[in-house]
């Protein structure tokens, strides 16, 4: 572990973003989340961490209600953002996705033209008033997700023609796109090369000046390297949760610490 560059210790902010309490997640009869409870920070890197299966992209798909989409899941408890029950039954899903972004494993560009992948949550959602404004929001998104100057020139190629890491920083520019005030990544470096990598994982150093962002990851070098704060999950339970320099260096819960130092993985 001696590659590990630990972001700043404290976090930007300690003002909470995102408030879960006592979540639960079922899936059929099997309990996938146990009783979570964890305030997110905002303007802050938050790293989900644990062993395969313990729940990670589970809980972050409970930020943006994605469980909604999968007819055997059931999410309990209560899940705030900016104090706002996003289970609320006025919340509307669709919406809530524009506020809460999110970036998969694998870039999922739609077949459109680089263009349009910017522009289409833009649109649906009524963010720009004419072409003029559209053009404008293509533009600062593409910048925000560090792409701008590679695609400039070509906006109207396919976003698939593209590598697979410029794939995964249109993604990102696709949910900026929408004004979204939380990022969640479920992985997003892990079907990318090392170049690739290492320019997300600095885009996502920029992100946080803007967005709390929230990001799963099997590498326990990326979450030291990007993050300020971990949560470290265990057969569905968080079991530590803390700032990153602390929970990589000096874990408190003895679960935690045979993962980091890779005796159950
Ligand atoms: N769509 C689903 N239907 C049924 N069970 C699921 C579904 N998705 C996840 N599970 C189960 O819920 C538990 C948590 O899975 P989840 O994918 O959240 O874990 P994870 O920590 O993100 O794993 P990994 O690191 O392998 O991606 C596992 O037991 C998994 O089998």
């Amino acid at each position: 572990m001696n590659d590990m560059r630990f972001t700043e210790r404290t976090v930007a902010t300690d003002e909470v973003k995102i408030a879960a309490k006592g979540v639960q997640v079922y899936y059929g009869d099997t309990h996938a989340i146990k009783d979570v409870t964890i305030d997110i920070a905002d303007k802050t890197v938050t790293a989900f961490i644990g062993p395969s299966g313990c729940g990670k992209s589970t809980f972050l798909r409970c930020i943006n209600r994605m469980n909604d989409t999968i007819p055997s899941a059931r999410v309990e408890g209560d899940i705030r953002i900016d104090g706002e029950d996003i289970y609320d039954k006025r919340v509307d899903p669709v919406q809530l996705r524009a506020k809460v972004g999110m970036v998969f494993q694998k870039p999922n560009p739609f077949p459109k033209s680089i263009y349009d992948n910017v522009s289409y949550g833009p649109k649906i959602h009524g963010l720009a008033r004419n072409k003029a404004e559209l053009d404008e929001i293509v533009e600062t998104s593409l910048r925000r997700a560090a792409l701008w100057d590679e695609v400039k020139d070509r906006l109207g190629a396919p976003g698939t023609g593209l590598s697979g890491g410029q794939q995964q920083r249109l993604c990102i520019a696709r949910a900026v796109a929408t004004s979204p005030e939380v990022l969640l990544m479920d992985e997003p470096c892990s079907a990318l090369d090392p170049i690739a990598t290492d320019q997300v994982e600095n885009l996502i150093h920029e992100l946080r000046e803007r967005y709390s962002v929230v990001i799963v990851t099997h590498s326990m070098s990326q979450a030291s390297r990007v993050s300020q704060r971990t949560a470290y999950f265990h057969l569905g339970e968080m079991v530590e949760y803390g700032d990153t320099g602390d929970i990589f260096t000096n874990p408190k819960d003895e679960r935690t610490e045979n993962y980091i130092t890779g005796r159950i993985g």
